[in-house]
Formats: structure tokens, sequence, C-alpha cells
């Protein structure tokens, strides 16, 4: 497995008039974890869909190691990228280990069977996400956590250069968030994923940005972006930030007795910088 850069350029994307996210830029160095934040609504899964050649930009283009994604054949970018969405349960009628040999297709021959080496990747990827016990299990009978876990592991045996992820630890607990982010961390693949836990964001990502209405407001690596300023401003929530003595990550603690309202976005004064 190989990974490969991403550059995300002036991507625009709209929905009718809607606008759902506007002038995106963004890059990703082969290998870097890259966290995408922002309130519900800012504009995460778009982008995403805009990554995974869901959602054609209206504005802009998104390359995959210098090629536009739509220039790629499908099964170039099923080589090249994996995903793992929100909307990925749909009803497969298919054991655990079949929907991660799906993973697979992009790199066999035509009607070409599973090859011991598809074999030995289906069971790696299984054994990754905890789920080799669930190997034999419909997949349409799994729980949430347990779904969430065995679509992460197909794409994990699709062993693509860029990975993208929307809210991969959505239903799993903690033990499996953290074993879950653990393994994509020490993937050699480009990642890109998208979480709503901050902390999360903080321990496992190289950089960050941050959505706001579609738009970046902040990035950087963690530390530079996880700023009581920034909190206040994007979510409205006050909270406090200290580097953790032990994990040496930024630590957010949330103070829910003091919410603020988030600012509003124009920005006309000093606070301009953090854009
Ligand atoms: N097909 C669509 N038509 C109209 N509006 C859309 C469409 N898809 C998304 N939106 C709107 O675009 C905005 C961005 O949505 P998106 O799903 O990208 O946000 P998000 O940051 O992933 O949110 P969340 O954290 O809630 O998952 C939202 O206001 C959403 O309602």
């Amino acid at each position: 497995m190989t990974a490969a850069g991403l550059s995300v350029e002036g991507v625009t994307l709209t929905a009718g008039a809607r606008r759902l996210v506007e002038d995106v830029s963004l890059t990703a160095r082969p290998g870097e974890t890259i966290g995408l934040v922002g309130p519900n609504g800012s504009g995460k899964s778009s982008l995403l869909r805009a990554v995974y050649r869901v959602l054609r930009p209206r504005e802009g283009h998104v390359r995959v190691d210098d090629a536009d994604v739509w220039s790629l054949t499908v099964r170039r970018l099923a080589r090249t990228v994996a995903a793992v969405v929100q909307e990925g349960g749909a009803d497969f009628d298919l054991t655990v280990r079949e929907v991660v040999a799906m993973g697979r297709t992009p790199h066999q021959r035509l009607l070409a069977g599973d090859t011991a080496e598809d074999g030995a990747l289906i069971d790696r990827a299984l054994d990754a996400v905890d789920g080799t016990a669930l190997a034999a299990r419909s997949f349409d009978r799994l729980s949430g956590g347990e779904r969430q876990r065995v679509l992460i592991a197909r794409a994990l045996a699709q062993q693509p250069s860029l990975l993208v992820l929307d809210e991969p630890t959505n239903h799993l607990d903690i033990r499996h968030q953290l074993d879950v982010l653990d393994t994509l961390r020490r993937l050699s693949a480009t990642v890109l994923v998208a979480l709503h836990d901050l902390n999360l964001a903080a321990y496992y990502c190289d950089r960050l940005y941050v959505l706001r209405e579609g738009r970046v407001t902040a990035s950087g690596p963690p530390a530079d972006v996880l700023t009581p300023g920034l909190l206040a401003e994007v979510y409205g929530v006050s909270a406090e930030v200290a580097v953790h003595p032990r994990t040496g990550a930024p630590q957010v603690t949330f103070l829910p007795g003091e919410r603020c309202a988030p600012k509003a976005t124009e920005r006309t004064g000093p606070d301009a910088s953090v854009r």
C-alpha cells in the first residue's frame, strides 16, 4: 500500500441554488492523517463526497497524486481511494467476510476468485477491527458499531492510497474507537477523516481543518488550531485547552455552564487572523 498526496483546490460545491462548500482548499502530504472538524452542517461530509468523487465541484479541483479524480477510470479510482461513509449501511444479504472481500474487487481480474493473498488481506483487515469472530455472521444482523467496523475492514482490504472516512467512530464503544484510530494512524495510506470528537482529532491527526458554514476557518497542527478562542467562535462553547502531560496532545475540557453564542462569520476585525 502506497500513500497518495491529496490537493483540494478552491472547491465550491452546490446542490441546486444552495452552496454547501465554498472555495475550500486543503492539502494532505502522502502518509498524513488530516482531520476535518466543524459544527453540524458545516460541509464536512459534502467535502468528503467531492474527494471520493460523488459530488462534482461546481468550481475547483480535487487531485490525488496530481490527477484530477474525475479523470480516473472507475477501477483506477477504486484502487486509489477508499471511503467509509455514513450512508454505507446498505442491506447486503452477505456474510461479514463477503462484505470485506468486496474491498478486493478493484484489484482482481474479471471473474477471478479470491487469491491466497486476497484471503490473507481480508483476514488481516478483519483482525484490525476486532472482527474475526464476526466473519461468518450475516452483515445485515450486526449492531451499528459492528457494521461500522466491518465497513472499515472492507476499506482496509481495498488497500487504498487515500482513505476517506466520515465519522468512523460513530456507534463505536471507546475501546473500538481507539483501536480503529490506532489502525488508521499506523496505515501508510494518507487519511482524511471527519471527526466530531475534538480530543480524538487532537491526538490522532497531524493537522486539522476547521470548517464553518462551508468555508475553512482555521487549519494547522491541532495545538495551533484548538484554542479556546476558536472553539468559542466556531462552536459557541467555553473550553480550556491544555497539553496533556502523558499524551503530549492538546486536551480540550468543555465548560458547559459557560456556553456562549458563536460569533457571526463576517470577519472585519483583528480576529480575521484565525482564517
Ligand atoms: N443534497 C443536498 N441538498 C441541499 N442541501 C444539502 C444537501 N446535502 C447537504 N446539504 C446541506 O449542506 C450543508 C452541509 O452538509 P454536510 O452534510 O456536508 O455537513 P456536515 O458538516 O457533514 O454536518 P454533520 O456534522 O451534521 O454531519 C448542510 O446545511 C446540509 O443541510
